[in-house]
């Protein structure tokens, strides 16, 4: 079983739960940016982005990046986390939607979510996400 974990971040807040997923997951770990593989060559995926704009993705790198493997999602088990502000979470929700419209399973069938800074609650929660989503 081989899993990636690949995110967005701006001011790290994210990057600490992916950190701790791919802890949790033995995943390989990849910037979004950094991004190279094949999504084919993945069995899981876990993919992070903070809430942004009005409650949507990181436009410049996640958006597109994200755009560009919807269509290979169907059949996939696919983890969905990451950071939020002032919101209720409605980004995550639509992101949700999106990945389950695209096919894919997602995991615990809702995003993982920490308000601001991971506390270590939420990353103790991260690494089992990470574990569940790599069994
Ligand atoms: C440009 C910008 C837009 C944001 N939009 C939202 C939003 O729509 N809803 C929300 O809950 N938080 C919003 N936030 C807050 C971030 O989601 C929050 O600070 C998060 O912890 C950032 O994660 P990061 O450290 O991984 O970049 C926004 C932050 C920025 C900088």
């Amino acid at each position: 079983m081989k899993t990636a974990v690949i995110y967005w971040s701006g001011t790290g807040n994210t990057e600490q739960m992916a950190m701790a997923v791919a802890e949790g997951a033995g995943a390989d770990l990849f910037k979004v940016s950094e991004f190279t593989g094949k999504i084919a060559d993945y069995d899981r995926i876990a993919l992070g982005c903070p809430a942004m704009g009005a409650e949507e993705l990181e436009e410049t790198e996640f958006e597109p990046f994200f755009a560009s493997i919807e269509g290979e999602l169907s059949g996939k088990t696919v983890g969905l986390f990451g950071s939020y502000g002032w919101g209720d979470g409605e980004w995550m929700r639509s992101w949700v939607d999106r990945a389950t419209g695209a096919g894919a399973t997602v995991l615990d069938g809702e995003g993982l979510m920490a308000n601001e800074a991971p506390s270590d609650e939420d990353l103790e929660k991260c690494k089992a996400f990470g574990a569940r989503l790599a069994q």
